[in-house]
């Protein structure tokens, strides 16, 4: 299993060092654009290895998509982020473009590579990416819906006083300030309801909260998080290196599903050998409905700003 990772800044590193510490994949390429950058990158990992005991050799390479030949998957980390108070929709301008040279690179030489986008923002990059590389619906995965859970989940943990592991819960929608929609009436601690243990009031502020998690976090370090990003994303390379068949929250391609048409927003999907194998549809109230559309007439607005 041949992972590529463009993009060796904070989230691209992260990605690469968790998915060498799970240990699944035999060989994980870097790309950046900055001269030695991912082969320094990729070094310092690699000094890793006898110490957290993988097995994963990871390279990197400046700009030279060769490299990166018969990658099962690739990873799309390349951009800018964002800065306090900006959104990640105004990262459009700079990113949009790195994203289209990229994905045209990665398929020149893997055109058979499953392509997961992370650049902001992220679902008109993965629409764009669609655009660009006319590769199979199934075989385009954004990642925010995996991150975005996560975050309810701890936001949810910190509510009820559990620990996040005894939480489950997730989030749908665009992967925006606004457009998130956690799924709060789905939300359950070990199988139970949490409206049982917590008040409409508190788990409305939990879903708040989740909103605007990527905000908070840039707001605190003056630029956008790494961690919890790369460990979200090393679990989707995970469930298609390994076939799981997990159920992920990922922005998707919609035809028709949701009511939805002619974008990517997160959706539940299950993640296989084949990228997104299935959709699936569950069943919203006419409240979240009302949510999903609003925040799907924000990414098609979003999408508008593309020139394709
Ligand atoms: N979808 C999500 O849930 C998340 C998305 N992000 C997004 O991921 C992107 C990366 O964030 P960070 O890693 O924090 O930024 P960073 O600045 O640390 O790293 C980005 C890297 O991309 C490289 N790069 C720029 N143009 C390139 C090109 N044409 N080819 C190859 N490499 C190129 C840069 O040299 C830099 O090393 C941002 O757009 C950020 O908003 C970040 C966190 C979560
Ligand atoms: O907040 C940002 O700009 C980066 C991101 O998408 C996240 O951490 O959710």
């Amino acid at each position: 299993m041949k992972v590529t990772v463009v993009g060796a800044g904070a989230v691209g590193a992260s990605c690469a060092e968790y998915i060498a510490i799970k240990n699944f994949a035999s060989e994980v390429v870097l790309v950046d654009i900055k001269e030695n950058f991912a082969e320094g990158k990729a070094m310092d990992l690699m000094q890793t290895a006898s110490l957290n005991g993988f097995d994963t050799k990871i390279t990197g390479s400046t700009n030279d998509y060769s490299k990166t030949a018969g990658s099962d998957i690739a990873v799309i980390t390349s951009g800018i982020p964002r800065k306090p108070g900006m959104t990640r929709e105004e990262l459009i301008g700079i990113n949009a473009g790195i994203v289209k040279e990229v994905s045209s690179n990665l398929i020149k030489h893997s055109p058979e590579v499953t392509i997961i986008v992370v650049s902001n923002p992220m679902d008109t990059m993965t629409y764009l990416v669609h655009k660009t590389t006319g590769l199979p619906k199934n075989k385009i995965i954004g990642m925010g819906g995996a991150l975005d859970s996560a975050r309810f989940k701890y936001r949810l943990s910190e509510a009820l006083g559990a620990p996040a592991s005894d939480v489950d819960g997730m989030v749908i929608g665009g992967h925006s300030d606004t457009g998130m929609v956690p799924l709060t009436r789905l939300a359950t601690r070990n199988s139970v309801p949490v409206s049982e243990f917590i008040s409409e009031e508190r788990l409305s502020q939990v879903a708040e909260d989740t909103k605007v998690g990527g905000a908070t976090l840039t707001k605190m370090l003056g630029t956008s998080a790494w961690y919890a990003p790369g460990a979200a994303v090393s679990g989707l390379v995970q469930a298609i290196a390994c076939d799981q068949k997990k159920i992920f929250p990922c922005s998707t391609l919609l035809d028709g599903e949701y009511g939805l048409s002619d974008l990517c927003i997160g959706v539940p999907v299950v993640l296989g050998k084949d990228g997104i194998e299935k959709i699936v549809e569950i069943d919203l109230s006419d409240a979240e409905k009302a949510k999903l559309q609003e925040s799907a007439e924000g990414v098609k607005k979003t999408n508008g700003l593309l020139e394709l």
